[in-house]
């Protein structure tokens, strides 16, 4: 038998028995008894306001800690890791884009985006040559202009904010890309385009992709689509 059988498929995203609770709340947010993202995978999820996306989201990036259970991305706990550990881990594998962009609003656009690479320790020689090819590339697939690049993040428009917080996160080519609501302010032409270049680039680097709306006219872009109130046994006590 090849060595490759042996080996279970790699999980880009693992929860086991994961629960959440916001301090002083009288039940659980989040109650995930088993889910799986495989590597490669192009993932649509979907619930009701308040079912929990967001919450999820924070916890699979390590910004908000699980009361109980275990999140393993890239096969990496990131239960067990310090918080140092996680943003390190975050900045290096994980591309994410939240609901309010998290964009520096004095620093320029190039600056924004450029430090997301340099939190992941990517900057330097032969490294930077690429890094500005590849922060052209996404200015250009993202229809932002380039003369953009140099002014404060606060003077953009909230869909440019957006595309900018996009271009972040897919600019140190992340094995997984987390993406929150990412479309909601664009029009349907600029929303086509982002979410070709998306699909192309997870394609590209074989990134796996949870992406988060609630556009259900998007689900056809992706190989498989959930309803978090499927896996949620939290959210099926409430309902
Ligand atoms: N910081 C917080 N403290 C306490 N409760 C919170 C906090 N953030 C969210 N919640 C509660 O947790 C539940 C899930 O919220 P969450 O924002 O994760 O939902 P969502 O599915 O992302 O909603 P939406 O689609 O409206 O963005 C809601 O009942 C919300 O009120």
């Amino acid at each position: 038998m090849q060595k490759k059988e042996l080996v279970e498929a790699q999980a880009a995203i693992l929860l086991k028995q994961l629960r959440f609770r916001y301090q002083g709340a009288t039940a659980d947010v989040i109650d995930i008894p088993d889910w799986r993202l495989e590597q490669g995978e192009k993932c649509f999820l979907f619930g009701a306001s308040g079912a929990g996306k967001s919450t999820l989201m924070n916890l699979l990036c390590g910004v908000l800690q699980p009361t109980s259970g275990e999140v393993a991305v890239l096969e990496q706990t990131l239960t067990t890791m310090s918080a140092r550990q996680r943003d390190r881990f975050r900045s290096r594998h994980i591309g994410v884009v939240f609901q309010q962009f998290n964009l520096i609003p004095y620093l320029t656009v190039e600056e924004n985006v450029r430090l997301a690479s340099w939190f992941a320790n990517n900057a330097g020689g032969a490294a930077e040559r690429e890094l500005t090819q590849r922060l052209h590339e996404l200015m250009d697939a993202l229809q932002l202009k380039s003369e953009l690049l140099q002014r404060p993040s606060k003077e953009l428009s909230v869909g440019q904010q957006q595309r900018v917080a996009i271009a972040r996160a897919l600019i140190n080519q992340p094995e997984l890309m987390i993406v929150d609501e990412p479309t909601s302010a664009l029009d349907s032409y600029a929303r086509d385009n982002f979410m070709q270049l998306l699909m192309n680039v997870c394609s590209e680097h074989n990134s796996s992709l949870l992406f988060v709306s609630h556009d259900l006219t998007l689900q056809s872009y992706f190989d498989s689509s959930v309803n978090l109130a499927d896996i949620n046994v939290a959210g099926e006590r409430r309902r």
